[in-house]
């Protein structure tokens, strides 16, 4: 069954196109990553999943209908600069996490105290659980990081949409935020989009990985095409070898 279906996207900023015939069909809960050289429009293609841009032609929908402009039950996004709220403690933020799923977005009491104890159990698996108490301010970049994902993965979004979420952790934190994902994934059956530079992890990770590039290249004006989907590679049992595609594609063509 399609779920999310993209026909024929362009997108164009003044006379620049960014991307061009982007054509894609997503099945509820397939698990989707996105790859390809620096500025080809990886991030520009999130927001127009997101409605926080319109295509300048083509069209989106998500379960049938255009994407809502409000962020919500329906999508969760975690960008590799995200930030939480600073107002709010590291627990408070992943209980605020979960109230995106309630239309008035505050508890009281029992359900107050129960929201606690999940964010906890959440903290404890981001291994945020020792600074619970403390302000957002008061912890590195990753452990800021490890609390975003905590927090967007908490409200059990329909749709995740992740921009180099990785990017800034440790190898160590890399791989347990991995598992993380992977486990809420199962539980909830989301569909997620993740940009990410990371070949390996694109396809560990990912059912299926998609290769942004500009399939027209003229070397005296690299920003007179767009690009587009040029591989839509089948990940799942393993894939094919990541090398592969670095040798066929231009997604590490220096700047
Ligand atoms: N609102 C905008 N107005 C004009 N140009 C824009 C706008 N947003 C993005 N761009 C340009 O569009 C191009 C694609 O940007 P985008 O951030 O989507 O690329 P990307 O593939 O995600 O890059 P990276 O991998 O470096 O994050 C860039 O050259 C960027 O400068």
């Amino acid at each position: 069954m399609s779920f999310v279906v993209v026909e024929n996207i362009f997108q164009t900023y003044g006379k620049r196109p960014i991307i061009e015939r982007v054509n894609l069909t997503v099945a509820e809960g397939e698990f989707i990553s996105i790859v390809g050289a620096s500025g080809c429009g990886k991030s520009t293609f999130l927001r127009l999943l997101l409605a926080q841009e319109k295509p300048t032609r083509g069209s989106i929908r998500i379960d049938g209908n255009p994407p809502a402009t409000e962020p919500g039950l329906e999508r969760g996004v975690v960008f590799q600069k995200y930030s939480v709220f600073p107002h709010l403690t590291v627990r408070d933020n992943i209980v605020a996490g979960e109230a995106f799923q309630r239309p008035w977005g505050r508890f009281f009491g029992a359900p107050a105290k129960a929201a606690r104890a999940r964010a906890d159990e959440t903290l404890a698996r981001c291994g945020l659980d020792h600074v619970a108490d403390q302000y957002p301010a008061t912890l590195s970049g990753g452990m800021q990081q490890r609390l975003a994902i905590g927090q967007a993965l908490t409200a059990k979004p329909r749709v995740l949409l992740l921009d180099e979420p990785f990017g800034a952790l440790d190898p160590g934190t890399r791989l347990a935020m991995h598992a993380f994902l992977l486990e809420l994934r199962a539980e909830t059956g989301m569909t997620v989009f993740m940009v990410t530079h990371d070949l390996e992890e694109g396809f560990k990770l990912g059912d299926r990985v998609l290769v942004f590039d500009k399939p027209r290249w003229d070397p005296t004006d690299p920003e007179a095409y767009g690009a587009t989907i040029t591989y839509d590679f089948d990940a799942r049992d393993g894939g094919i070898p990541f090398q592969t595609l670095k040798e066929e594609t231009h997604v590490f063509r220096p700047a």
